[in-house]
């Protein structure tokens, strides 16, 4: 099967300063792929650059074997074979979670009739377990439940590739967990692939096949993750130790509080 996402020698930055020197890697169907590295490695930069909210200075990319040159947008076709969970949720407030779901839907067909709008999201919203919540207003929800509602408007097009930025950010460890959960549920019931950028060594854990390490500019290990852990190389050794430690003290002081 052909990978649903190919990056090729991207090279991209902000104004003069080049962050991404020369970036090739892919993602296989149905495939979690984690993108790892230091704060300020670049991360982000690439997940825009992939999804074009900036424009590389060159490389190009190819979304489900079709290449898409640097300097063109991303046809509407093919955005819609895909979706973005983005970091803060990027809800509309005034709009109930059901009208957020459909909002994508509403943009690309507006001659959709609203019983089918309702169906769609009422269906998006079962798959990530807050049907619930159809008619609630965002202000109404939990951060986990928040995260879901964005969730189930990313996967409104029933995408086979979704890209994730820090899913876990704010959340606390056991609605974390349940949104790895539901990721790996997706995967399986969509096929989706997934690419995601983290830093919560718990859910890179529970939910990474493969993952790419940045560093200046450039992939140091593109690997499954149980080579990664057992890498001897300097910056992924020291990472993923430093990212245990961090577990383990977050861990602790859970405990603490429950304790206390
Ligand atoms: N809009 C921007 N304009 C100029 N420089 C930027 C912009 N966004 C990010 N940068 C710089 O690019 C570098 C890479 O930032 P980026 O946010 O991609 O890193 P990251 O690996 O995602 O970091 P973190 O893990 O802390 O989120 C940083 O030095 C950052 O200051």
């Amino acid at each position: 099967m052909s990978a649903v996402l190919e990056v090729k020698h991207l090279r991209a930055g902000y104004g003069q300063r080049v962050i991404l020197k020369d970036v090739s890697f892919s993602v296989q169907p149905r495939e979690i792929r984690m993108i790892l590295g230091e704060s300020g490695c670049g991360k982000s930069t690439l997940l825009n650059n992939i999804l074009k909210l900036e424009h590389a200075i060159s490389g190009s990319l190819a979304f489900f074997g079709e290449e898409i040159p640097t300097k063109e947008p991303i046809p509407d076709y093919i955005r819609r074979r895909t979706g973005v969970l983005f970091q803060g949720g990027a809800l509309l407030t005034n709009l109930t979670v059901a009208e957020n779901v459909e909002l994508p839907l509403r943009r690309s067909y507006p001659k959709l009739a609203q019983k089918t709008l309702d169906e769609i999201a009422a269906d998006r919203l079962e798959k990530v377990h807050l049907l619930n919540a159809f008619y609630k207003f965002p202000s109404e929800l939990s951060g986990g439940m928040r995260k879901r509602a964005a969730l189930a408007r990313a996967i409104a097009f029933e995408p086979e590739l979704l890209f994730c930025d820090e899913p876990s950010a704010g959340l606390d460890p056991v609605t974390s967990r349940s949104l790895d959960e539901l990721l790996l549920e997706l995967r399986d019931t969509l096929g989706v692939s997934v690419v995601i950028v983290s830093h919560e060594l718990e859910s890179i854990k529970t939910i990474t096949d493969k993952f790419i390490y940045l560093k200046n500019g450039e992939i140091l290990m593109d690997d499954t993750l149980e080579n990664g852990m057992a890498s001897d190389i300097p910056a992924i050794h020291d990472f993923f130790a430093r990212e245990h430690h961090k577990a383990e003290t977050n861990k602790r002081f859970v405990h603490f509080q429950f304790e206390d």
